[in-house]
């Protein structure tokens, strides 16, 4: 079983993300949380460009690509392979709405991961309008201003949004509490864990 978190920055995906694989686990499930971008060398990179100084669009997404084709190797399907549940704080769906926003084709970003990448069971979209998004994540030591921020994660969130017409793909209104949006994904997910 796999399931992946996704949706624009402040939506709650690394919160929900804990507290599923909680849940899971009480019920006797043998769980695997991780990342993206990982920790691995590719995805140091890109946290560290966060302050550094952004790559450009093609470095950028070069080494989104090569993290992922790393966890997809050493971690994500091992533990499939081994009947774990994993689940993923964003993947390549971030790819597609984040490089999309930088002026990428979505489509074709998602046609390049999925020559590698396996489709999850479950894409839990995670939504909330962009201006709570920003008053959930605060300054974080961002140095874009707020028009920008806004405009693009506005293009993200519009990305995301346009994924949901496949059965798969679950939108899960993160406005209320934290009790209120893990009992949406519970049931999303339910039947199927
Ligand atoms: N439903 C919610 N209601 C109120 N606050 C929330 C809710 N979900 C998350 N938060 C708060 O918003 C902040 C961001 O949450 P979290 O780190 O889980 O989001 P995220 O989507 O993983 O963010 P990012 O993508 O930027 O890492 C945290 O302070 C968290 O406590
Ligand atoms: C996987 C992935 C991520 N990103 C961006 C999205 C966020 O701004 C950061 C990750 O930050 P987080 O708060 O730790 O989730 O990376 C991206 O642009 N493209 C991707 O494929």
């Amino acid at each position: 079983m796999f399931i992946v978190l996704e949706g624009i920055d402040g939506t709650g995906k690394s919160t929900q993300t804990r507290m599923l694989a909680e849940w899971l686990r009480e019920q006797g499930r043998e769980v695997v949380t991780s990342r993206e971008p990982t920790d691995g060398p590719w995805g140091k990179k890109l946290r560290e460009s966060a302050s550094t100084g952004r790559l450009s669009p093609e470095d950028e997404l070069e080494y989104f690509l090569k993290d992922r084709r790393q966890h997809v190797d050493e971690l994500i399907r091992p533990s499939l392979d081994a009947g774990k549940v994993v689940i993923l704080d964003r993947y390549y769906f971030s790819t597609m709405a984040y490089q999309g926003a930088r002026g990428f084709d979505p489509a074709e970003i998602r046609r390049r991961n999925e020559e590698f990448a396996p489709v999850p069971d479950h894409l839990l979209i995670l939504d909330l309008d962009v201006d709570s998004a920003i008053e959930r994540i605060g300054g974080r030591g961002d140095t874009t201003n707020e028009f920008e921020k806004r405009d693009a994660l506005q293009k993200c969130r519009d990305i995301f949004l346009s994924l949901t017409d496949e059965p798969f793909v679950h939108v899960i209104d993160t406005h209320g509490d934290l009790d209120e949006v893990q009992q949406q994904i519970q049931e999303a997910i339910s039947g199927t864990v």
